[in-house]
């Protein structure tokens, strides 16, 4: 399956760049319908629980993934191998996030996400985080399309 995050060059971003030494290194498994990812939260990422994971994690993780996603749909949608030809980027214009359970701190995380709705200009993504089989956060996200030089500024 394909890992968006390889395929692209040039990314700095926090959640997902394998390039930096400091962000969550994020894979996103692309299918071509969901991309699926699996994140292993540390000690440190605790909420007040040291049992629990952080909520803030839990929306960076998503919000990096499902943006991910909007990219390799776009790409798919434009019948191109993502990464290739002129960059194709989108970045999150509004993030929607329901906590339904609390995350055992000992995880993994397991999301799915998928887009729900694609125009010109933005991306509808649902997203699902499981641990186990508790369905412990839901959000909507809307991923809106910037130019790729967005990337470099
Ligand atoms: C190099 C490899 C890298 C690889 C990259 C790897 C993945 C990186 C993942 C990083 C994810 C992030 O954290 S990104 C960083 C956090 N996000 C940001 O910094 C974005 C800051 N906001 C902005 O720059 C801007 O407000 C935008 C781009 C979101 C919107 O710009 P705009 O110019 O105003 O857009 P506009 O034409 O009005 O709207 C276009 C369409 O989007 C909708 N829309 C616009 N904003 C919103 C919004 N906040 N909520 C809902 N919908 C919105 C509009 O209704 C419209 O829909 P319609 O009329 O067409 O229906």
């Amino acid at each position: 399956m394909t890992i968006i995050q390889h395929q692209m060059s040039g990314n700095h971003c926090f959640g997902c760049s394998p390039d930096n030494p400091h962000g969550h290194h994020i894979e996103s498994r692309w299918d071509g319908q969901v991309a699926t990812c699996t994140f292993q939260p540390q000690t440190w990422h605790c909420a007040g629980s040291p049992n629990f994971v952080y909520g803030g994690l839990i929306a960076s993780v998503i919000d990096c993934h499902s943006i991910c996603t909007a990219i390799a749909e776009a790409y798919q949608r434009e019948g191109r191998a993502i990464g290739t030809g002129d960059g194709i980027l989108y970045v999150t214009g509004h993030l929607d996030i329901r906590y339904l359970a609390a995350a055992p701190i000992a995880g993994p995380l397991v999301l799915a996400a998928r887009v729900t709705e694609a125009g010109a200009r933005k991306s509808l993504v649902s997203c699902d985080l499981h641990v186990g089989e508790t369905l412990c956060a839901q959000a909507e996200v809307v991923a809106v399309k910037v130019p790729a030089s967005w990337g470099d500024a």
